[in-house]
C-alpha cells in the first residue's frame, strides 16, 4: 500500500549536540575508524592543524538537521518497497570557485526537471538528492598526476591549480568546505522553499538553450500537461497544497575526509548523525570491510550508500548489509552499482539474488558513469551517452527479471551547457569537448543529456 508522503516536523528537541563525554564517544563508537585501514587517507602534513580545524568544526552549526535525516531515511523505505524512485546528482566535484548562486541553482533546476519527468512520466514519486554542499573530496587513482605533482583530491583538501605548493594538503580548506557547504545549503533552501520549486512555474525551469533543444521541447509538452492538471486541480478548489509549491532537494557526498565527517557528528536522541550531509555514501575505492570509511558510516543513523564495481561479489555485498545495516532498517542502505554497460547484466544478478534471498531490505541503484569513463582521441576523460543508457537499460532489465525494483539513479551532471559527455541529441565527438570541458575531475552530463536520459529512465521504469 502506498504510504503517506508527508513533510517532517521537528518539535525542537532533536537538535544535535557535539559528543564531548569520552564514555559516550567510546559507547557510540564513533572514533573507532581511527584506529582501521584507511584508503584514500589526504596526505595532511600537520596532524595538530587537523585537529584544531576539527575542534572549531565540533561545534558550528551542523549543514542538516537530524530530523532531515530521518526524514530522507523513511522515504528511502518507500524505494525499498517498489513505492518511490531516488534520483542522485550533481557535480563530480563541486568547487570554491563554482559555488555560486547561478551554478548552485542551475543544477538543482536540473535535478528538479529531471524529477518531474521522472514523476509525470513514471507516476511515482521521486525522492531528491543533489550531490552538493560538502562533495568537496575525490578519491584518485594514482597519487600523482600526468605532470607528476601530488594529485587533486578535491577542494576540501588541495588545489586543482597545478603547482607542487597548491597540491599541498591543507587541513584549512576543511573550513572552506564547511562555509561553502552552509550557504549552497542557505541559498538551494531559501530558493526552494521561495517559489523555484512550485509546479505553477514548471516552465520557467526550463530556460535558454535547452528550451529549444529537442529535450527541451519534449520538456515542455510534459509542463503542459502539468499546467492542465494543477489548472484541473484548481478548478476543484484545491489550491493551497504545499506539495505543488515547494520541493525538497536532499544534500549528499562522498564520505571520504573522515575528519570532516566526523567533526559534524551531534548526538541526537541517543543516536549519532553525520549532519555534514542528508545522505553520504562510500565509494568503490574506500570500501573495504575492514576499514576506516565502513566502520564510520556504521556509526551514524543516516541513510548511506556505498558504490559496487564490478570487483564487488554477491558475498561483499551480504557482508555490507550485515555490517551496515544489522537491523535490516529500511532506507538505511543503498547499493548503487557501477557496473559499467558490458558487466552490468553479469554481474548485477548475483548480488541482487544474494541479498535479496537473505532478507535484507536496500534500496537498489545504478551509478551508470563510473563504469563508463574512457579516454578520448584528443585525451579527455569522457563518458558516451549511449554506454550511459546502455547500463541503465541493463540494470533495468537485471531487476525486471529478478522482481526487484529499479530504486534509483546516481548521475553526475551539470545545469550548464558543458561539453564533457559524448553523444546525446546533441550527437558531441571528440573533437567538441575542448568547447566547454570545464569539470575538476570526470565528465558530467549537461541539461540537454541530464533530461534526455531522464526521458529514457521515465519510459523504462513504465514499461
Ligand atoms: O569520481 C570518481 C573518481 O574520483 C575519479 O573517477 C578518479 O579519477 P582518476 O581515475 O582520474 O583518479
Ligand atoms: C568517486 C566516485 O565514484 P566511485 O567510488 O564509484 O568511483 C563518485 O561518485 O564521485
Amino acid at each position: 500500500m502506498r504510504q503517506e508522503w508527508h513533510r517532517f516536523r521537528n518539535p525542537g528537541l532533536d537538535i544535535g549536540r557535539p559528543a564531548t563525554e569520552p564514555a559516550e564517544i567510546e559507547s557510540l563508537g564513533l572514533d573507532h575508524w581511527r584506529g582501521l585501514a584507511r584508503d584514500q587517507m589526504p596526505p595532511w602534513e600537520n596532524p595538530d592543524e587537523v585537529a584544531e580545524v576539527c575542534k572549531v568544526l565540533s561545534t558550528v552549526p551542523t549543514i542538516v538537521a537530524p530530523y532531515e535525516v530521518n526524514e530522507l531515511r523513511e522515504r528511502l523505505a518507500m524505494v525499498c518497497e517498489g513505492e518511490a524512485f531516488l534520483l542522485q546528482g550533481g557535480d563530480c566535484a563541486e568547487t570554491f570557485a563554482d559555488n555560486t548562486e547561478a551554478h548552485v541553482l542551475a543544477n538543482a533546476r536540473t535535478l528538479l526537471q529531471m524529477a518531474i519527468v521522472l514523476t509525470y512520466g513514471a507516476s511515482l514519486p521521486v525522492i531528491k538528492v543533489a550531490r552538493v554542499a560538502g562533495q568537496y573530496t575525490k578519491p584518485r587513482s594514482d597519487a600523482t598526476d600526468a605532470l607528476g605533482l601530488p594529485s587533486y583530491r578535491g577542494d576540501m583538501i588541495n588545489s586543482l591549480e597545478a603547482t607542487a605548493e597548491a597540491r599541498v594538503a591543507d587541513p584549512q580548506r576543511m573550513i572552506r568546505a564547511y562555509a561553502n557547504a552552509s550557504s549552497a545549503m542557505n541559498m538551494l533552501r531559501a530558493h526552494l522553499g521561495g517559489g523555484m520549486a512550485d509546479l505553477h512555474l514548471v516552465h520557467d525551469w526550463n530556460k535558454g538553450f535547452v528550451r529549444t533543444s529537442a529535450a527541451g521541447e519534449r520538456y515542455e509538452a510534459i509542463a503542459r500537461e502539468i499546467d492542465r492538471a494543477i489548472g484541473f486541480i484548481r478548478a476543484c478548489g484545491l489550491t493551497g497544497d504545499e506539495a505543488l509549491r515547494t520541493a525538497t532537494v536532499y544534500c549528499s557526498h562522498e564520505a571520504l575526509a573522515l575528519e570532516y565527517d566526523r567533526a559534524l557528528t551531534r548526538v541526537a536522541g541517543g543516536k549519532a548523525y553525520g549532519l555534514s550531509g542528508h545522505f553520504l555514501w562510500v565509494g568503490e575505492r574506500t570500501r573495504r570491510l575492514d576499514g576506516a570509511h565502513l566502520d564510520f558510516v556504521s556509526r551514524i543513523a543516516n541513510p548511506i550508500g556505498v558504490k559496487l564495481s564490478p570487483s564487488a561479489t554477491p558475498e561483499t555485498a551480504l557482508e555490507l548489509c550485515e555490517k551496515l545495516n544489522p537491523d535490516n532498517i529500511p532506507g538505511r542502505l543503498t547499493l548503487i552499482s557501477r557496473m559499467g554497460n558490458h558487466r552490468v547484466k553479469d554481474v548485477l544478478p548475483p548480488i541482487v539474488e544474494k541479498v535479496t534471498a537473505a532478507g535484507h531490505k536496500v534500496v537498489w541503484q545504478c551509478d551508470p558513469m563510473h563504469g563508463n569513463t574512457h579516454e578520448s582521441s584528443n585525451g579527455y576523460k569522457t563518458r558516451h551517452f549511449d554506454r550511459i543508457v546502455d547500463e541503465v537499460l541493463g540494470y533495468f532489465e537485471v531487476h525486471r527479471e529478478l522482481g526487484t525494483h529499479p530504486g534509483g539513479l546516481h548521475v553526475e551532471l551539470t545545469g550548464e551547457d558543458v561539453t564533457e559527455c559524448l553523444g546525446g541529441a546533441q550527437a558531441l565527438v571528440d573533437a567538441d569537448l575542448p568547447g566547454r570541458y570545464e569539470t575538476a575531475c570526470d565528465p558530467r552530463l549537461n541539461t540537454q543529456q541530464s533530461l534526455e536520459l531522464a526521458f529514457l529512465v521515465a519510459e523504462m521504469l513504465r514499461g
